[in-house]
């Protein structure tokens, strides 16, 4: 790891034809630091883990994992990553235990060590219940624990998840914090997105906004009303950016997330 940083994002970019998911985005996580990322749908939160993971080439700019550059998709530290963007889709017919277990083997674990490791996971994930049915007959949550045992399996040094508390029960979601804690406190970074302000105050070192493909700006984790003090950043990047177009009328996207601004402060 260079430098002790689990991830580095160096002016990012990604355009889908006309729209800007991702704007020169830079952004580091640390070696057991819990970063998460914050923003309205549509922001580009997925978009950035997608091309954190190579899973989506960024059109200009640099990515690091765990020191190794990432080109075109490749690099030599994907074993010691684990993820989660997205829905989860777990094979729908193998079991839970063999979902898991094939996650394993993809990460490159021994036929032996996968299912040493597995059989960990599917506990840690409170599944010995359900680890032996089909996971298309499982609840979602379940799913989504199917999914975060896969993503925890062994002891990565990174970690990209795309709100792992979805769809979770109020144990899962306590289960999820305590395992991000502890994942943090082995050295592990964590890159973490989520809409849940309280949740996010509780395990995260960092908090940085995301708004309309950018950073705009940062949240004290401990600080008071954080959900007050991202609209004011969102009501003030869409501002900014209105100053920019010269006065031109705003974007829909823009003066959409600009009234939410404004009702959320009581304008
Ligand atoms: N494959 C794609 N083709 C076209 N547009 C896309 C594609 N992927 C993302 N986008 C667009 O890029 C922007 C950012 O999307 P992204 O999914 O990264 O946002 P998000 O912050 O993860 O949103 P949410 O909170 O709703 O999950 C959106 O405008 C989205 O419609």
């Amino acid at each position: 790891m260079s430098g002790g940083r689990a991830l580095a994002l160096r002016g990012v970019s990604k355009r889908f034809g006309t729209i800007t998911a991702v704007d020169g985005v830079h952004l580091d996580v640390a070696a057991g630091e819990i970063h998460a990322i914050v923003g309205l749908n549509g922001a580009g939160k997925s978009t950035l883990m997608r091309i954190a993971l190579g899973m989506q080439a960024p059109d200009t700019g640099e990515v690091e994992v765990l020191g190794d550059p990432l080109r075109h998709g490749e690099c030599d530290a994907w074993a010691r990553v684990g993820h989660l963007v997205e829905a989860p889709v777990p094979y729908p017919e193998p079991t839970a235990r063999e979902n898991v277990l094939v996650t394993a083997r993809l990460r490159g674990f021994s036929r032996a060590d996968a299912a040493i490791a597995a059989s960990d996971a599917v506990s840690l994930l409170r599944l010995d219940a359900w680890a032996d049915r089909r996971t298309h007959t499982l609840s979602s949550g379940n799913r989504q624990r199917v999914a975060l045992a896969g993503a925890l399996l062994g002891h990565p040094e990174l970690l990209v998840l795309d709100e792992p508390a979805n769809t979770l029960d109020p144990s899962g979601m306590v289960l999820v914090r305590s395992m991000l804690q502890d994942a943090a406190g082995r050295g592990c970074g964590i890159l973490v997105s989520s809409h849940h302000f309280d949740e996010v105050a509780r395990v995260a070192d960092r908090i940085t906004v995301v708004h309309a493909g950018r950073v705009v700006g940062s949240l004290q984790p401990g600080s008071a009303d954080l959900e007050h003090a991202f609209f004011e950043l969102v009501l003030a990047a869409d501002e900014a950016s209105d100053a920019d177009d010269g006065g031109a009328p705003v974007s829909v996207h823009s003066r959409r997330s600009g009234d939410v601004a404004r009702e959320e402060r009581g304008a």
